[in-house]
């Protein structure tokens, strides 16, 4: 594979499998024409039609048999989602049409694509960085608008920009210092130095704290409930879902096993997780899905401890890992209250009071510290970069001119990492690994 163009022109349906209203497959490379020319029959031909045209007609499978009538769409590269030349071929959306179509693009000399590929081969082809590939990967798989709405910002190219902005103050930084290294008695002034690198560390951590709420918009949460048993979990469950979903009694202990349920919340895909009561028992049954909750709240992205306000107060029997965040839940609410606190949320399932202050408070938890309008980081790859980078502004800060410089030269090497410019292929393959074919 080389970066400069390939020779190979490749093939897939680009449509979701299944039966739909028109579905579409895509060629791309060199041969993409010529593939189109020896399976569709229409007035032009395609090798023959300007890029930017449709043509109308019938796809033909070899000995002439007609597959179907459609529209093949000409693209000349460089004017085009990949770089190269493309044909599509949009037929009506059964399986049947789609799979003898490419089959006859594959007899005509295309090879299947890969997943990916076809957005590998507009990133290689410069049209796009790599955080914009990873967003298209995103919007692909968007299923809220708060994804969708990210992905789109991503995509066109507002994250690139954003990291760009920092780089480029990075670089006018390590120049000066660069400058100055000849003459090390005088020393960088700090207008060049101190000044732009503090704002650097405070855009740099701006934009490492939109990592967490990026891969929660695009990829959702995990929400665990917890508490004693007949705490009301199973309850709150049920409210938030506005189903009955899982099963309520009066009988302690009735949740054993956890359960999940999927839930939009203001736009995030949350998974709602039901979790047996936490208590001390001989039974067996129930001992295993105690352990079960400890393990499913450990590994949430955010947990809803439950107490009954009914009840004098008891304490959760549980220690959460440092660093999990939480929200204090006092359930019953339409009862009379046996305690009070401040930092405890007083809700009802039953009269649904304190439930829309509970979804904004799972809201902001999940998504607080991240500003709406800006782009997000999405992935744990460009978090990663975004932190790296952080940690070398930060050392750069402390350390006398030279090593600052060396520092600098890090942090700016882990930012075109992030988009894209300065990857090894392993990165590459890893990231279009996660795509679908057709892609
Ligand atoms: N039918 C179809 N719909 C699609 C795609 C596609 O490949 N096929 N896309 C694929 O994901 C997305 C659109 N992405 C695209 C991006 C650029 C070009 C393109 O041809 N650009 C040329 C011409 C621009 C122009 O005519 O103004 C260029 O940039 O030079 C096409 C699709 C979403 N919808
Ligand atoms: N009045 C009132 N009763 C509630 C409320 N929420 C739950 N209950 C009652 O409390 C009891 C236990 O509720 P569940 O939701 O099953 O409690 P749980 O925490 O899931 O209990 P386990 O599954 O046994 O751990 C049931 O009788 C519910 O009807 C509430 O907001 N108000
Ligand atoms: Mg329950």
């Amino acid at each position: 594979m080389t970066r400069l163009g390939f020779s190979d022109t490749i093939a897939a349906i680009a449509t979701a499998p299944g039966h739909a209203g028109v579905g579409i497959v895509r060629v791309s490379g060199p041969g993409a024409l010529r593939v189109a020319d020896g399976l569709f029959r229409g007035r032009g031909q395609p090798s023959r039609t300007r890029g930017g045209r449709f043509l109308y007609g019938e796809f033909v499978a070899e000995g002439a048999e007609r597959l179907d009538d459609g529209l093949c769409l000409v693209f000349r590269g460089p004017h085009s989602y990949t770089g190269e030349d493309v044909a599509e071929f949009q037929t009506h959306g059964s399986p049947a049409v789609l799979s003898r179509l490419l089959a006859r693009a594959l007899d005509l000399g295309a090879r299947p694509a890969r997943p990916g590929e076809f957005t590998l081969r507009a990133y290689l082809a410069g049209r796009l960085d790599l955080a914009q590939a990873e967003a298209v990967l995103d919007l692909v798989n968007a299923g809220t608008d708060t994804a969708r709405r990210q992905a789109a910002l991503g995509l066109s190219g507002a994250l690139g920009d954003r990291v760009d902005r920092i780089a480029a103050g990075l670089t006018r930084t390590l120049a000066a210092i660069q400058a100055m290294l000849d003459y090390p008695e005088e020393g960088v002034p700090e207008e060049e130095r101190g000044v732009p690198l503090a704002q650097a560390e405070a855009d740099l951590v701006a934009l490492v704290a939109t990592a967490r709420a990026g891969q929660v918009a695009t990829r959702g949460a995990r929400l665990a409930l917890i508490g004693r048993p007949n705490a009301g979990k199973s309850s709150l469950l049920n409210a938030l879902l506005g189903y009955e979903r899982s099963i309520v009694t009066p009988i302690p202990g009735t949740t054993r096993d956890y359960l999940e349920a999927q839930l939009s919340l203001a736009g995030v895909p949350v998974t709602l997780v039901d979790t047996a009561g936490l208590r001390e028992t001989a039974d067996e049954v129930e001992a295993a899905g105690v352990r079960q909750a400890v393990s499913l709240a450990q590994g949430a992205d955010l947990v809803l401890a439950l107490e009954d306000g009914s009840l004098p107060r008891e304490s959760l029997p549980v220690d959460l890992p440092p660093g999990t965040r939480v929200i204090r839940v006092r359930t019953k609410a339409d009862l009379s209250a046996a305690w009070e606190d401040a930092g405890a949320r007083a809700v009802s399932a039953v009269t649904g009071a304190g439930l829309p202050e509970l979804r904004e408070a799972i809201h902001a938890a999940l998504l607080g510290d991240a500003a709406r309008g800006e782009a997000w980081l999405t992935t744990e790859r460009q978090a990663d970069a975004a932190r790296r980078a952080l940690a070398h502004v930060q050392a750069a800060r402390t350390l006398p001119d030279d090593l600052a410089g060396y520092e600098l030269e890090e942090a700016l090497r882990a930012l075109a990492e992030l988009t894209g410019r300065d990857v090894s292929e392993d990165v590459v393959d890893a990231v279009f690994r996660n795509f679908c074919v057709g892609k």
